[in-house]
């Protein structure tokens, strides 16, 4: 599903206007009927519903709101935040039907219509934001942050129509405050604000809904932003056939581990093949061959001659070389610590190796200081820095980079030419051709040391079972958040271990296939 920004909502309603001949006013009768469904679906929850209203067409929304709920016998209240005379025309026009209808509405602009606003903030009133939605373009202040603050305050049930008022489409920041809704109903496709944090915490739960623009017009915009859902995931599903062998299910290669960090290059193959990759290589430091062997029987490894303690020699680097002709991927960090060896081995790799390739946690760390070497590179790459490696990566501080992960990682990923996988709550994929797909699902107990080495598996896994990388990465995501989540519904947030993810993956897999 596409994922909007302010401007490219703007454009679909003004194609589907201009080009296609749908009313604004009929758009606006589609998107009031859509809210009205899910307030009934809640009318045990609320005795009276209070619509707050502002001047542009999410305020529209709130009195066509006010009119269904009428008609259907619910009681229902309307404000309008400032003045009447500021509505837009066909907010205006509603608004008209309503005075038709002798409602009474009242406007919120001093502190005696404040107060009055207040009385209506208590339990068994159910709160519709309608102030501001797509068209919010600057701080909110005035008196529009005191009735924000007051709902804030003092509301038990909120429903925000299309946006928690207060929070950028475009970005998910809080524009000075926020309405904290305890739902949304998101209007043709989700916006930024809907799913980015912080804005993701206001929204509450989001229930996205057509108003009956037909997808031609949505897909005429051109956004190259995606929500990965599970139509875009079920068909990437590697198929497996009844007639089939190990060699079916490709051959991957991971070179990973180091003395006291085993076990990330454990978790990695874990998840590699539980994710149904059909043959794995490990390459190791040899003193951690009988540790790996005896842990995880089902690889095969090669032990490596080392030039310190746990650090893979420099002298087997022509072998690691020449094996690349074997697999069909190759991964390389999960913990290899971080030393100048590691550093010569990617860059060989990137120099030599037409494998694609996912580089992750020391291997990024090497990367890092010498980002030149992906201007040669042979082979596609996937990149799955979490916020701090993305620093390292960028020179960015971790707060530039949660202010914008999508522009950051959209940056990266075409200044570079990667496949950039920037993980964290809502982990985002972006491709050289500035396509985005955001990631909802998972939760804190994926916090977790080794959760990113499954991560590293599982997209490892799938590039050798056919997908590309692009595909890999958004179905890897998704799958382990996926993973997380069925995982921690049996065991809660604060106990996962990143290996209750591999067991997950196996849930989260076998649930798309059997759907
Ligand atoms: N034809 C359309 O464009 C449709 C729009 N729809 C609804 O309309 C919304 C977008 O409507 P608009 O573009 O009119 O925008 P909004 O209704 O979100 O708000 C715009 C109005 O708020 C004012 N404003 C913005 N930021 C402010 C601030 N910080 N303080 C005070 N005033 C501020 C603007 O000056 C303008 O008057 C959508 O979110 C959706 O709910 C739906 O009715 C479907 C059709
Ligand atoms: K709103």
């Amino acid at each position: 599903m596409r994922l909007a920004m302010n401007y490219q909502m703007q454009q679909i309603d003004r194609k589907a206007i201009d080009e296609y001949g749908i009313p604004s006013i009929v758009l606006m009768e589609n998107a009031g009927k859509v809210v009205v469904d899910e307030i009934l679906k809640m009318r045990d929850q609320y005795q009276k519903v209070v619509i707050v209203c502002g001047p542009g067409n999410n305020g529209g929304d709130g009195f066509v709101i006010a009119r269904h709920l009428y008609n259907l016998g619910v009681t229902v209240k309307v404000f309008v935040v400032g003045e009447i005379s500021e509505l837009n025309h066909d907010a205006m026009l509603n608004y008209s039907i309503l005075k038709k209808l002798e409602f009474k509405i009242d406007e919120i602009n001093d502190d005696s219509s404040m107060l009055a606003f207040e009385r209506f903030l208590r339990p068994g009133n159910l709160i519709v934001d309608a102030i501001f939605g797509t068209g919010m373009s600057r701080e909110v202040g005035g008196i529009y942050l005191r009735v924000i603050e007051a709902i804030n305050e003092m509301a038990h049930q909120v429903l925000s129509v299309d946006l928690p008022s207060g929070i950028d489409g475009n970005t998910g920041h809080v524009l000075g405050t926020a309405i904290e809704a305890d739902k949304t109903v998101a209007l043709v496709i989700p916006k930024v604000g809907n799913i980015l944090f912080p804005g993701s915490d206001y929204n509450g739960e989001v229930i996205i809904k057509g108003i009956g623009v037909p997808d031609i017009i949505i897909e005429r915009v051109g956004i190259k932003y995606n929500l990965i859902t599970k139509d875009i995931i079920a068909p990437l599903v590697p198929h497996r056939k009844r007639n089939s062998h190990k060699g079916d299910y490709g051959k991957g290669q991971i070179i990973a581990g180091s003395i006291g960090m085993a076990g990330a290059a454990i978790l990695a193959c874990r998840a590699a093949l539980r994710s149904g990759m059909g043959l794995l290589k490990l390459y190791i430091p040899e003193s951690l061959n009988t540790l790996i062997t005896t842990s995880i029987p089902e690889v095969i490894t090669v032990p490596l001659s080392e030039v310190r303690r746990g650090v893979i020699g420099i002298t087997n680097f022509q072998k690691i070389i020449e094996d690349c002709c074997w697999p069909d991927v190759i991964a390389v960090g999960p913990g290899c610590g971080v030393n100048s060896e590691i550093s010569e081995l990617i860059k060989r790799l990137l120099n030599e190796s037409e494998v694609p390739m996912v580089i992750d946690a020391d291997g990024i760390n090497a990367l890092s200081k010498s980002l030149h070497w992906l201007e040669n590179k042979k082979c596609p790459v996937v990149l799955t820095p979490h916020v701090g490696e993305m620093s390292r990566l960028t020179g960015l501080s971790a707060e530039e980079i949660n202010g914008d992960p999508i522009g950051t990682a959209v940056r990266f990923s075409k200044q570079w030419k990667t496949v950039t996988v920037l993980k964290g709550a809502r982990s985002v994929i972006a491709t050289p051709e500035g396509e985005v797909f955001v990631n909802t699902n998972g939760n804190s107990g994926m916090a977790t040391a080794g959760s990113g080495d499954v991560l590293t598996g599982v997209i490892t896994s799938m590039i050798a079972q056919g997908l590309d990388p692009v595909g890999a990465a958004v179905l890897g995501v998704y799958l382990h958040g996926r993973a997380g989540d069925i995982m921690v519904a049996e065991r809660g947030e604060h106990g996962l271990l990143a290996g209750d993810l591999v067991l997950g993956l196996t849930k989260a897999i076998r649930e798309l296939v059997e759907a």
